[in-house]
């Protein structure tokens, strides 16, 4: 594991680290921040999932996370969002390819051999967090659009691994929108009830459980009513009786201006929770 970049902020230190997956077959690069307290006594982790078009730096440079997990002293780990290189299959769309991962394992060709995000982050990434960063074996997830349907869909497959988990305008059905429809029929193939398990409206009403979740999503966000469709989260939350939080924050777009806003009351959350 190689170190490519170093910066102090908020007492704490913001590193990228570049490292071989043997899961994605690729060179990876992820973002780590180790909060101030981590010098004294191990941290839990918040793992962060970006979006469509992101890599492990939209997160790091635009959503001021840093000055929140410094105060709670929680970790955090920001992922790239698909395998990268000039040996990975790509297309030409910004929605599919490099850069737009879902956080699934892929079934079908092209995509196979290097496209399995969900392994990757459930399972090498964070034994090589524990391993490497001065940690404890305590996670949480949240993320943004794809990365907020990532972290939604991990949290529902593994309640146990995760103390809890929140999400930005996340992509709350795919197997409904066209982003999904398009990204599910690319790397799942075309049957249908394979798409479910990365779904999280499905997982729900499929009997799927976490003990709670919080989301935020922007009413002027210009992807909401098209791809987001958070209104079918709360209906499957209140149908399931799971509890919730889902706010509808007037104004707000789909920029890490949004995530900016409301991403100290989500680390705030996730301590709670993953302190407890
Ligand atoms: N490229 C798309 C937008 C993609 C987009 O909004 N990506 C979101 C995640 S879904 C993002 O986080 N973009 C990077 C950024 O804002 O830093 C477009 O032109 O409509």
């Amino acid at each position: 594991m190689q170190k490519v970049e170093e910066h102090w902020v908020c007492g704490g230190l913001q590193q990228v680290w570049r490292h071989d997956s043997h899961t994605l077959n690729c060179a990876m690069q992820f973002a780590v921040f180790v909060p101030p307290q981590a010098s004294q006594a191990p941290c839990p982790v918040l793992y962060w999932l970006s979006g469509l078009t992101c890599n492990e730096q939209n997160f790091i440079t635009k959503a001021g996370a840093q000055r929140y997990a410094a105060e709670h002293g929680v970790v955090l780990v920001a992922p790239d969002t698909s395998p990268r290189g000039e040996g990975v299959a790509d297309d030409a769309a910004w929605d599919l390819g490099q850069g737009a991962g879902f956080y699934l394992n892929a079934t079908e060709s092209p995509w196979k051999p290097h496209y399995q995000m969900y392994d990757y982050v459930l399972n090498e990434l964070h034994a090589l967090v524990l391993a490497s960063f001065p940690v404890v074996d305590k996670r949480s997830v949240s993320g943004h659009s794809m990365g907020g349907h990532g972290a939604l869909v991990l949290a529902l497959r593994n309640p146990h691994a995760f103390c809890s988990v929140s999400a930005f305008a996340p992509i709350v059905a795919p197997t409904q929108v066209p982003w999904g429809e398009k990204a599910f029929s690319a790397y799942l193939g075309e049957d249908r009830a394979a798409w479910q398990q990365y779904d999280a409206v499905a997982l729900i009403n499929s009997g799927h459980r976490v003990k709670d979740l919080l989301v935020d999503q922007g009413l002027g966000d210009n992807f909401y009513e098209e791809q987001l469709k958070t209104g079918l989260l709360k209906t499957a939350c209140e149908q399931q009786n799971l509890p919730h939080t889902i706010r509808l924050q007037g104004g707000y777009d789909h920029s890490y201006y949004f995530i900016a806003t409301f991403v100290g009351e989500h680390i705030a959350w996730h301590a709670k929770h993953l302190c407890q």
